[in-house]
């Protein structure tokens, strides 16, 4: 199947060189030169495990190529729409001027029978909308909705083997039957592995995108909670966690407490459902995401404050070791990442925080310069007064307390990810302080 995907970004680019591992043959356009250039080397812009394996194997293949050229992507049938729709600057709501701009520029490229499948995080009623945009444009071509689940780090694994496929079809009998048949082609294997396929209408399936993520960041958020009257009451949120999470109703996953959910995704989606609620005169039903929002932005501030209670409110010119900087660990993404927050606003008390990450220095430079960061995590532990982990990257989890002691100039660490072994850590002689825990 030829397909070509607008947008290879953190989501297009691994569902390109996916699709063309799975033997399609792919074209992935995008605006940005810098990153065509290295995706058509098989080189990887950003650090996903496994990408750069697939990349490489798909391009010396000749099955995956790249272009900033939207008209290389005539000739395909399905063209996958991954652009990205950011929060707008001064408001919640998303901002769509990406997945416009992409549709309007494929549109002199479509042929009668063309599938537009759209993949980025819409508002529910976009894909009506941009139904109507295509109509009007002349092109026989049509349009479905599919959601994408992946999870930053387990990308090409969540593309490949999807835990369910949502087809958003049109209205039109006839389009659903084609649209259904061709994006089915796409994903054969996971749909010859019984991969869970739920097909919908436009706006079932922008809503399902868009709830899945509200429920996973309400579900942090709710822990996030019970961490801080965990804090109150000297309970302990993680043994709490464990105990409710034993409950299947509830589950485990997503009930870690810490410093908090950000990324690309889930702050911008629950942010932007709440506008979309609010245009449809139904702001009071996801009100409550206001509040999931606010307590997840509280979270960060808690570990500075911690932090500047640990070094007795003289946080001046104290040396305060960062580690973690990307937004979750497997990856160097920074978007509204709390780790560089919590970087940020200690080095706006004045502290000298030295800051590190396996992957994301690079990008956090970019955007804040003014952090002192070093690649080597001895080098940030080298005579500081006080440690702050706030990305789980397994070398920080695994570290032994020992080792750190002999690097640090006082053994105090916040552990903003409730990611260490507090007995072990206080066993070696740390003041040891977690989120919610006593
Ligand atoms: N990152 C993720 O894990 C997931 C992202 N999503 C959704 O996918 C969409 C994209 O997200 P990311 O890939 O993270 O964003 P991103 O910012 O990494 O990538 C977006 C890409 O689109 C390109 N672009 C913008 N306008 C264009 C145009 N007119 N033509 C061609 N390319 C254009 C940009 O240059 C950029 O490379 C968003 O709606 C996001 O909510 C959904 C599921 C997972
Ligand atoms: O729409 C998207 O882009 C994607 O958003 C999230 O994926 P992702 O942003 O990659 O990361 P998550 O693993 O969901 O983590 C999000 C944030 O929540 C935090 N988190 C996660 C789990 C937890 O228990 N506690 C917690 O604070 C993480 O540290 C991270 O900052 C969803 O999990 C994906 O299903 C979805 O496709």
């Amino acid at each position: 199947m030829k397909i070509s995907v607008i947008g290879c970004g953190y989501l297009g680019a691994v569902h390109a060189a996916s699709m063309a591992e799975l033997g399609h043959d792919v074209i992935g356009i995008d605006v940005d030169e810098t990153k065509i250039a290295a995706l058509a080397e098989g080189r990887a812009p950003f650090f996903e495990p496994g990408l750069p394996e697939i990349l490489i194997s798909g391009v010396n293949s000749g099955r995956l190529r790249f272009s900033t050229d939207i008209a290389d992507a005539a000739g395909a049938v399905v063209h996958f729409v991954a652009v990205g729709t950011p929060q707008k600057k001064g408001s919640y709501a998303a901002d769509l001027t990406y997945v416009d701009a992409a549709i309007d520029a494929l549109i002199p490229h479509l042929s009668a029978g063309d599938l537009v499948a759209g993949k980025s995080t819409v508002p529910v009623g976009t894909a009506a909308r941009l139904a109507e945009k295509l109509a009007a444009s002349g092109t026989d071509a049509i349009l479905a909705w599919n959601p994408e689940f992946l999870r930053e780090g387990f990308a090409v694994q969540d593309t490949i083997t999807p835990d369910r496929l949502v087809y958003g079809l049109p209205p039109e009998p006839e389009a659903a039957v084609r649209a259904e048949s061709l994006l089915s082609e796409c994903y054969a294997t996971a749909i010859a592995a019984d991969t869970p396929l739920v097909t919908t209408d436009y706006a079932t399936a922008e809503l399902v995108k868009v709830s899945a993520n509200a429920f996973l960041a309400t579900k942090i958020s709710f822990i996030n909670a019970m961490a801080e009257i965990a804090e109150v009451t000297g309970a302990d949120v993680t043994q709490l966690a464990d105990a409710i999470g034993y409950d299947a109703r509830i589950g485990r996953r997503f009930l870690g407490a810490g410093a908090g959910f950000g990324g690309g995704c889930l702050p911008k989606d629950i942010r932007a459902f709440t506008a979309r609620a609010e245009e449809l005169g139904r702001g009071e039903s996801v009100a409550f995401l206001k509040e999931v929002d606010a307590i997840n932005l509280r979270r960060r501030q808690r570990v500075v404050d911690l932090a500047v209670d640990a070094l007795d409110g003289e946080v001046n010119g104290k040396r305060v070791a960062v580690l973690g900087l990307a937004f979750k660990p497997f990856s160097d993404d920074i978007r509204d990442s709390p780790a560089l927050d919590v970087a940020v606003r200690l080095k706006g008390l004045g502290a000298d925080v030295i800051a590190t990450d396996p992957e994301a220095i690079e990008n956090s430079r970019r955007l804040h310069p003014q952090l002192d960061y070093v690649t080597d995590t001895a080098e940030a532990l080298t005579g500081a007064d006080l440690v702050v982990i706030v990305t789980e990257w397994n070398e920080y989890r695994q570290m032994e307390p020992a080792y750190a002691s002999a690097l640090v100039g006082a053994k105090i660490v916040i552990d903003g990810r409730n990611c260490l072994d507090a007995a072990a850590w206080r066993a070696d002689g740390w003041t040891y302080k977690g989120l919610g825990r006593p």
